[in-house]
């Protein structure tokens, strides 16, 4: 997701520096970023490190690592932001603003969502194979404070998204309603694209599992609720009539991750609804059953 979003503002021109590790920094240093994506393919080759301290200090960091990363990854992000600038973290989930939060202050992080996806399909190249490519982020604030006034960085940053090509973004005020809306949609597109290892289509087609697949999203809102976040929508009702019609060729990054042995982000996902459910004494039955299920196939499982 880095790569596709850091990619699309290089394309259109900002100074953009890729923090990458491994093989993947060695193909981005050498070769570039190729990027192969259904709002077309492009070339791009920006500065690549593994170290934030060769970076002088920049408006806004794209924060896209696993939710599992979100610690080890944030080490020395407070002096790669410049003063006044903002970490915006597009991963899924709803405890990873409070952690970044924690390391840079509040007032320093947005909290985002966005639709796409997207994978490395090799060193140094990222493949976008669906979804908006859409970014919807506002100010992090503790829940229950009024949202801050939208900053001019906020503003600028938005304007750079919505020109750059294969790319949109929008801001939010209601930034809690937001991350917890996404949390619900993906919990039950991941949790039953991977249980199962079928497409959103072949859920879609099974009675059962599409109950299922709402059920989890109804359980999520539920603690959403008792935790206070308020939303003027109804997430639930929103996400059926989506994901209830168009392709039904679309799995998650939780179903690659499965399939592709990687680890998966089962603690910031399933495992969080749980814990948080039981805080707040919120039955979630079909979340707990997903977590009981997956957690055993987790790839770094010493089993
Ligand atoms: N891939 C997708 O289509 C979507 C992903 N998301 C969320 O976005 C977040 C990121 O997901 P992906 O981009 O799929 O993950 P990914 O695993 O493909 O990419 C993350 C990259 O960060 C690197 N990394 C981690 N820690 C690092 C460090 N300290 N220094 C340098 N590099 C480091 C990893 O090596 C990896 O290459 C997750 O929370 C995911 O749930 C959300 C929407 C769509
Ligand atoms: C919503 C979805 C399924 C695609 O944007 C996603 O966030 C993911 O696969 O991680």
């Amino acid at each position: 997701m880095g790569g596709y979003y850091g990619g699309r503002l290089a394309q259109q021109g900002h100074e953009v520096s890729l923090i990458a590790r491994g093989e993947h920094l060695q193909a981005l240093t050498e070769d570039g970023l190729t990027v192969e994506s259904v709002h077309g393919d492009f070339y791009v080759h920006p500065f690549a490190t593994d170290d934030p301290s060769e970076i002088d200090p920049v408006d806004v960091v794209l924060f896209c690592v696993k939710s599992f990363d979100t610690e080890s990854a944030a080490v020395g992000l407070d002096e790669l932001l410049d003063d006044g600038g903002a970490v915006l973290s597009l991963q899924n989930g709803v405890d990873n603003e409070e952690m970044l939060a924690d390391i840079v202050g509040t007032d320093r992080v947005w909290g985002g969502v966005t639709y796409i996806f997207s994978t490395i399909k090799e060193s140094g190249v990222i493949e976008h194979t669906g979804g908006p490519a859409k970014i919807l982020f506002g100010h992090y604030h503790d829940l229950g404070d009024e949202p801050p006034e939208r900053s001019t960085l906020a503003e600028t940053f938005l304007e750079a998204c919505e020109a750059a090509d294969g790319m949109t973004a929008d801001y939010t005020p209601a930034v809690h309603a937001t991350l917890w809306d996404k949390f619900a949609l993906i919990c039950a597109q991941a949790g039953l694209t991977a249980s199962t290892r079928q497409p959103l289509g072949r859920v879609r087609e099974t009675d059962e599992s599409w109950g299922l697949y709402r059920q989890v999203m109804e359980e999520v809102v539920a603690v959403a609720h008792a935790e206070g976040v308020r939303f003027d929508w109804d997430p639930v009702g929103k996400w059926m009539d989506a994901m209830g019609e168009g392709s039904g060729g679309q799995y998650s990054s939780l179903h690659y991750d499965l399939t592709h042995g990687k680890r998966m982000e089962l603690e910031a996902l399933h495992g969080s609804v749980v814990r948080r459910a039981r805080e707040v004494n919120v039955p979630v039955p079909a979340n707990r059953a997903i977590y009981a299920m997956l957690l055993p196939q987790q790839a770094d499982s010493s089993f």
